[in-house]
């Protein structure tokens, strides 16, 4: 893994494949989230339901642009709050009091994230 990384360092030119694999590192880690984290399951399935009731009931285009913009945030924002879980109980396995205030502002982000969806679903599919 170290030597991977060293040798991607060194060589410092752009190659096609290297584009290619950190392509398929980033689908690995749309892999873990889903696997690995039940929230992420649960934003599937929401996302899920979201584009289909979209489809259903015929959304405008803005209405398409802002359902987008907050499933794509939702998911950006589980992903760093997963990211940083991983980091954290690798490089602290023990409880630490600023460990936890880490964990707690990412899931705020996540908190957040899902208001604005929250609200442009309310937004976009309750008539009036
Ligand atoms: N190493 C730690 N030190 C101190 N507090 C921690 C630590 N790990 C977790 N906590 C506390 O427990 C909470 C839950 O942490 P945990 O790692 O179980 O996340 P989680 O429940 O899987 O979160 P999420 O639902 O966002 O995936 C954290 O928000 C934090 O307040």
């Amino acid at each position: 893994m170290r030597a991977k990384t060293e040798r991607r360092r060194r060589n410092g030119q752009f190659k096609l494949l290297d584009r290619f694999s950190s392509l398929r590192d980033a689908l690995n880690g749309l892999g873990i989230l889903v696997v690995e984290q039940h929230n992420a399951r649960i934003h599937l399935v929401v996302a899920t339901c979201v584009l289909a009731l979209g489809l259903l009931t015929g959304l405008s285009g803005l209405e398409w642009i802002l359902v987008f913009a907050a499933i794509a945030l939702v998911w950006m924002a589980e992903a760093f709050n997963s990211a940083l879980e991983y980091l954290a109980d690798a490089a602290v396995p023990d409880t630490h009091p600023l460990i936890g205030k880490a964990k707690d502002v990412a899931a705020a982000g996540v908190l957040i994230s899902a208001s604005f969806a929250v609200m442009v679903g309310l937004w976009a599919f309750i008539p009036g």
